[in-house]
């Protein structure tokens, strides 16, 4: 592959295979993600996302398989190597995944501390304010617990978190899940804006046909244990896939299309 192709992809996954026990989640998947752009990864419940994404970010370690991000090997690492690798992305998890005895600003300063714990406290304070309201919530959710959240405002503290050490890839799991439609749509804004903005690489994990086509440039498709499909929607739609077609071209794909057009038609 030439030098340049090879900086151009962020995340490289090959022959990954994972399982638990007997089961088998993946074999042989492949993925390449491209840097800067939005791919969107969708798939049955249980056909392996969530873990596809955590072995990329080093939570769960393959059976076999390579994994490459930003051109370094990330399996079997030395830790102060995996470190230096970890310190460029950040993660939501479904959910939010917030600490419930820290306050939204002491959950966003919770990666700062751990990459740079002789950071002085008045810097750390003024660091996790930006990225709350950066997320989109107001200065006023920084001294609040997560009980004392709306389900958007979570994920908006947890993307503020992910946020915290300015990374350059995001990852995103089902970051609409359980929003109503206004609300997910305004998330979809934000991850889109903060992706213009900050030059972002973004693997996001959805069942949301209206996020897939409101601001994926590309959709991997994960199904037989592995990558079947990775293109734009249209490219998809091409192929003569029995769950591509069904998922796409169903009732609830088809509205998604007429929403899409209506907020941006087709010139
Ligand atoms: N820690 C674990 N131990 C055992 N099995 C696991 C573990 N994590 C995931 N699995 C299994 O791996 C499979 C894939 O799980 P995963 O959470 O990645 O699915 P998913 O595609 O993200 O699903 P969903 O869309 O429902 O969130 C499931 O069958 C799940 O039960």
């Amino acid at each position: 592959m030439a030098r340049r192709e090879r900086e151009e992809i962020v995340i490289s996954v090959r022959g990954l295979r994972n399982g638990f026990g007997d089961q088998i989640v993946h074999d042989g998947l492949d993925l390449d993600v491209r840097r800067g752009e939005i791919l969107g990864v969708v798939g049955g419940s249980g056909t392996g996302k969530s873990v596809l994404m955590r072995s990329i970010v080093g939570l769960q370690t393959p059976l076999a398989g390579e994994i490459q991000v930003f051109g370094e090997n990330t399996i079997g690492r030395e830790e102060t190597e995996a470190i230096a690798i970890r310190k460029r992305w950040g993660v939501l998890f479904q959910g939010g995944a917030l600490f419930s005895t820290l306050t939204v600003s002491e959950n966003v300063q919770v990666p700062i501390k751990e990459f740079y714990p002789r950071i002085d406290a008045a810097l750390l304070q003024e660091i996790a304010a930006y990225k709350v309201v950066m997320s989109g919530l107001s200065p006023d959710a920084g001294p609040k617990y997560p009980a004392e959240l709306s389900g958007g405002m979570k994920k908006r503290a947890g993307l503020a978190r992910a946020l915290a050490l300015d990374p350059e890839l995001l990852f995103l799991d089902e970051p609409t899940a359980g929003l109503d439609p206004i609300g997910a749509a305004a998330f979809d804004e934000l991850t889109a804006s903060l992706q213009k903005t900050l030059g972002l690489t973004v693997f996001l994990i959805t069942h949301d046909l209206d996020t897939l086509y409101a601001i994926c440039d590309r959709v991997a498709v994960l199904a037989d244990k592995r990558v079947i499909a990775v293109g734009t929607i249209d490219e998809l739609l091409a192929l003569d896939h029995p769950w591509i077609q069904e998922y796409f071209n169903g009732p609830r794909g088809r509205a998604a299309v007429a929403s899409a057009e209506r907020a941006q038609p087709r010139t």
